[in-house]
């Protein structure tokens, strides 16, 4: 290995991107991470610093640009990883995130050059989001919101996110200037002090209605009546707003407690020609028009009839059972957030639909218990977090002879990983459709379809 110190400058080219959207360079086949830099430029790196197995590197000059070069991005969205695809152009932005599933696929499935369907566009590629959770902090004695630089609790000030819907980006500023003008302050990580830690802001893409949640290091809230008033007066479309209070050190946005401060515990959106409420703890899709395609893919892959059982595994507010369960015999939904179940009946209500039974719990361990109580589904349909399917999972679920299972991913790794486990017990992986929710992030969605191929 070439020894390197600190501040060295090499002429190099960047041959690949890392996950995480950072450029790859490598010397004497030694890799090097460089931010803001792209596959195929030549730049000088300055070394930043080394470690046994890679190290990190800074663009000194840029000596030949990438064609997919977006150029009038700023800085900051790379920085704080608001957007850490933001300077690749968004068609290659697609691409690689295809690449990245096939090379999972390949690596840990062990399926060299899997056909990974081309990736969905999504509808919209910035101003997209539905939800903002901003940290609130002082910067140089004045409360800020922003977001975090990378890898770090440092705030950078933010006022316009990019890909979140401009309205909420109203209502942030709102609320940073009143929290400033009724004198509350910012939450200090490493005094553990002051008082508000984040603002949530979520808005229904259809109705327009919002919720604000103020996360809180204590319960008591000092002048909230002047700034509650003052908001609502700003932003009629708010229709929630909720206090959450969370006293812990941790990373965690929220804790465990809610006061309702006005209006009503819920917003309502449109899905699918479907409408949902949505509490403030249960999860619910940040993009929704790409949402809704990644439902209708979906539900093509698990290709419906109406003497089908389908279970519906990590159900959260319902918004994918719903959307079919008139097409079905009968539809199981098991979520682990008791709010999100309870938003899930109320949902099945809200819609006319009365075929549809919700269970809150670990979809591990009810996944066993339906087996042991007898339901016999046609398909199963999965869209677990980050962390992918538990063992008991698969084994119960690939025990009960369903023809397919209905895979939706936000991970392409535990996937991957999960798909040699349902190979194992009998199923096969027919296709895997990327659907990018995630425009401008290194983030990126899919649903697989596994159909049984052992009896
Ligand atoms: C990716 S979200 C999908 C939610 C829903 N299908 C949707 O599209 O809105 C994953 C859901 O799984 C829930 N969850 C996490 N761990 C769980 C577990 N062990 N058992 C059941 N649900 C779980 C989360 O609360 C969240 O609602």
């Amino acid at each position: 290995m070439t020894n390197f110190n600190k501040n060295d400058i090499f002429e190099v080219q960047v041959i690949d991107l890392t996950h995480e959207g950072a450029g790859v360079v490598k010397i004497d086949g030694y890799p090097f991470f460089v931010e803001n830099a792209l596959p195929g430029e030549m730049i000088e790196m300055r070394v930043l610093k080394t470690s046994k197995k890679f190290g990190f590197g800074k663009v000194e000059t840029y000596l030949t640009t990438s064609e997919h070069r977006v150029t009038d991005i700023n800085l900051d969205y790379l920085r704080t990883g608001i957007a850490d695809f933001g300077h690749l152009a968004y068609a290659e932005q697609l691409k690689f995130k295809r690449k990245q599933i096939v090379e999972l696929l390949s690596k840990t499935a062990h399926k060299a050059d899997f056909p990974v369907l081309e990736a969905i566009p999504s509808p919209d590629v910035t101003k997209y989001r539905n939800k903002a959770s901003i940290p609130v902090r002082s910067v140089n004695g004045v409360l800020e919101t922003g977001f975090f630089r990378k890898h770090s609790h440092t705030l950078v000030p933010v006022e316009d996110f990019f890909i979140q819907q401009p309205e909420i980006d109203e209502v942030v500023i709102a609320v940073r200037d009143l929290l400033r003008k009724f004198g509350l302050k910012a939450y200090n990580e490493i005094e553990n002090t002051g008082f508000v830690r984040n603002v949530v802001v979520r808005r229904a893409h259809a109705t327009g209605e919002i919720m604000v949640i103020f996360v809180t290091r204590k319960a008591s809230f000092f002048k909230v009546d002047g700034l509650l008033n003052a908001l609502t007066k700003q932003f009629p479309a708010i229709k929630s707003i909720m206090q959450n209070v969370n006293a812990s050190t941790g990373n965690n946005i929220f804790g465990s407690d809610w006061n309702l401060l006005f209006g009503q515990d819920f917003i309502t959106d449109i899905m699918l020609e479907r409408k949902y409420d949505i509490s403030a703890p249960s999860f619910y899709q940040v993009n929704t028009p790409a949402a809704e395609v990644l439902y209708a893919k979906a539900i093509e892959f698990a290709d419906l009839n109406a003497e089908d059982v389908v279970i519906d595994a990590y159900s959260g507010i319902g918004t994918i059972g719903l959307s079919f369960a008139d097409k079905v015999k009968h539809v199981y939904g098991v979520e682990v957030v008791e709010a999100a179940v309870e938003n899930a009946r109320k949902n099945a209500e809200l819609n006319g639909i009365d075929n549809v039974t919700y269970v809150t719990g670990k979809a591990e361990k009810v996944m066993g218990d339906w087996v042991t109580e007898g339901v016999k589904p046609d398909v199963i349909l999965v869209d677990p977090p980050r962390k992918g399917l538990d063992e008991s999972f698969i084994t119960s679920a690939a025990s009960v002879g369903a023809r397919s299972i209905v895979y939706i991913s936000c991970n392409a790794a535990t996937f991957a990983r999960d798909v040699v486990r349902f190979e194992e017990l009998g199923y096969a992986l027919e296709k895997v459709q990327p659907v990018d929710l995630f425009p401008q992030t290194h983030h990126i969605e899919l649903v697989g379809l596994l159909t049984r191929v052992k009896a």
